[in-house]
């Protein structure tokens, strides 16, 4: 399972190849899906580009992208798009239509709740479990944890030369995981590190804009597809290595 992560917390600032409005989120996660993504992460942004749990943003990046891909859509709950945990709650009871599922970052103040309700909706959790955070230690003793859909294993550790041992310190805290299936990525510097690793491990990983602007070799990546494309490369070459 490769899920492609469109955009991130990313901004116009970024370059044009980051889509940031409905259409080119669309456009984007066909070409995704085109190139062999089996699944959708996005960050829906109002017009001034920054993250928004508004169904007044939601509603039209779903319609959108449904109307081009059948694959299963994934949003953020990420609480920089809405800090206080009441009004966070708040705005997911008022989503109309519903993700297919959404992440929940499980160090951020009100996770459980936020998981609790999702999961009352019918909409299903990926567990987002940040190197770096008591998010691991939450998760392990969470009564939520054998209901969620996956576990979302974030290595925060943007340095190639140090992100595969963060992943495997973050992998032994997360011990069992609740028997709960993993999905294994980086971020930035670290992300074609750690896909490689999720690869020779047999885990699921994602790729996209999100998470990295550069291909391995270093040159910008010109699309999601692109990036997609790459990361089921490196991950076949990674899982057939001795
Ligand atoms: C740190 C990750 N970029 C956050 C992420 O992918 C999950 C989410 O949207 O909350």
């Amino acid at each position: 399972m490769v899920q492609a992560c469109l955009n991130g917390s990313r901004t116009a600032e970024h370059g044009a190849a980051v889509p940031m409005s409905p259409k080119d989120l669309a456009r984007s996660a066909a070409d995704a899906v085109a190139a062999g993504a089996t699944e959708i992460h996005v960050h829906p942004k109002c017009p001034c580009g920054h993250d928004s749990l508004s169904p007044r943003v939601l509603t039209p990046v779903l319609e959108a992208l449904r109307e081009r891909v059948a694959v299963p859509i994934g949003v953020t709950t990420g609480a920089w798009a809405e800090p206080d945990p009441a009004a966070r709650l708040a705005r997911v009871r008022s989503w109309s239509p519903l993700p297919d599922f959404a992440s929940v970052n499980w160090h951020e103040p009100g996770a459980e709740e936020l998981a609790a309700l999702l999961l009352e909706r019918g909409v299903a959790v990926e567990a987002g479990i940040w190197s770096g955070t008591d998010g691991a230690a939450r998760f392990t003793a969470s009564a939520l944890g054998p209901r969620v859909l996956r576990v979302l294993a974030e290595v925060m550790d943007p340095d190639p030369a140090t992100a595969e041992t963060s992943a495997r310190a973050l992998l032994a805290a997360l011990g069992g995981a609740h028997g709960r299936p993993l999905l294994l990525h980086g971020e930035e510097g670290g992300t074609w590190p750690v896909l490689r690793l999720a690869a020779r491990l047999g885990l699921a990983t994602r790729i996209g804009l999100e998470d990295t602007l550069l291909l391995p070799d270093g040159e910008q990546a010109a699309s999601n597809a692109r990036l997609v494309t790459e990361g089921l490369l490196q991950y076949a070459s990674a899982r057939r290595a001795p």
